[in-house]
């Protein structure tokens, strides 16, 4: 097992003239998640499933889990969890055979109970999965995902459809894994989920990688410096400051009192990434022509 078990070198990817990832590169280390994130359409989806093995690519260097996955294996693919961006199971069969089932294709698999109570599906066993809600089906997808004790699990906008209870108690669970030392990769448009999640994260816009780095770094150091808003006859002032409480003790000053209308506020993750994706020309992302 090799510490970086994902590698990726100048990437590309293009379906006839069309190029969907183009050149990208980043590495992602063991025990870490990782967060793909970009506007629909920016190649995420296709660089993942390039990962997983699913879709040759057109250049670069793959690794994952020190295999080319273009010609990884049975045993390789054991050691992969997925969780696919759409969901796959709609089946006559129960929630419980369901998993007692794939659990049989993996060497050393999660006790089928353990799962389901972890993803939240404890008194639905002898449900059949067809009878399941939109949001539970979405919950067996992801006791698939994590039936087989994968080394390196996929996630691809995993809590689409849940409910808020829901998605905390999957951010629990995805907390428990990466306890666990599982290797993450996860794509969410859902960006206070990857700002609670993620370890580092790449944002991908048009095919191009446009940002890599620790959570908290996207963006760079300015996005991050806090808004000060207040009202001063009648109209709404807002200054970006390193030191809002400096500012805050001048207008406090300069009113004789409170401030009306005073907020601080630093910008979001959801913020940050608008601006980032907003600078690159991304909206709905469209590739580029080869
Ligand atoms: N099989 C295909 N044939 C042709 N074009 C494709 C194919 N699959 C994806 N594309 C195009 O490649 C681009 C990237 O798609 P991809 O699904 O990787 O995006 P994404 O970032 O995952 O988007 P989303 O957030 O909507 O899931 C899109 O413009 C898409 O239309």
């Amino acid at each position: 097992m090799t510490s970086t078990p994902v590698q990726v070198r100048d990437l590309k990817k293009s379906y006839g003239g069309f190029t969907a990832v183009d050149g990208i590169s980043f590495d992602i280390h063991e025990g870490e998640t990782f967060a793909l994130l970009g506007p629909n359409g920016a190649g995420k989806s296709t660089t993942i499933e390039i990962l997983e093995g699913y879709r040759d690519r057109s250049a670069g260097e793959v690794s994952v889990l020190g295999v080319d996955p273009q010609h990884g294996g049975l045993e390789w693919k054991a050691q992969l969890g997925i969780v696919l961006q759409s969901t796959g199971e709609s089946g006559n069969v129960t929630v419980l055979e369901q998993l007692g089932h794939f659990a049989g294709y993996y060497p050393k698999p999660r006790k089928v109970a353990e799962v389901i109570d972890a993803v939240g599906l404890g008194g639905k066993e002898k449900t059949r999965i067809s009878k399941l809600s939109g949001g539970q089906r979405r919950r067996v997808d992801v006791a698939l995902g994590i039936i087989g004790r994968p080394k390196l699990l996929f996630l691809d906008e995993p809590t689409t459809g849940f409910d808020p209870e829901a998605r905390r108690q999957f951010w629990d669970l995805v907390n428990q894994l990466k306890a666990e030392g599982t290797t993450i990769l996860l794509t969410t448009h859902y960006l206070d989920e990857a700002a609670t999640l993620a370890d580092r994260a790449g944002v991908i816009v048009g095919g191009k990688l446009v940002d890599i780095g620790p959570i908290d770094d996207i963006g760079g150091h300015d996005a991050k410096v806090p808004l000060v808003r207040w009202r001063q006859d009648g109209v709404v002032r807002v200054e970006r400051t390193t030191e809002p409480a400096a500012l805050a003790a001048r207008l406090y000053a300069e009113a004789g009192g409170e401030v009306p209308g005073l907020e601080i506020t630093r910008p979001s993750l959801e913020d940050i990434y608008l601006d980032l994706v907003g600078n690159h020309g991304g909206e709905e992302s469209e590739g580029s022509a080869a």
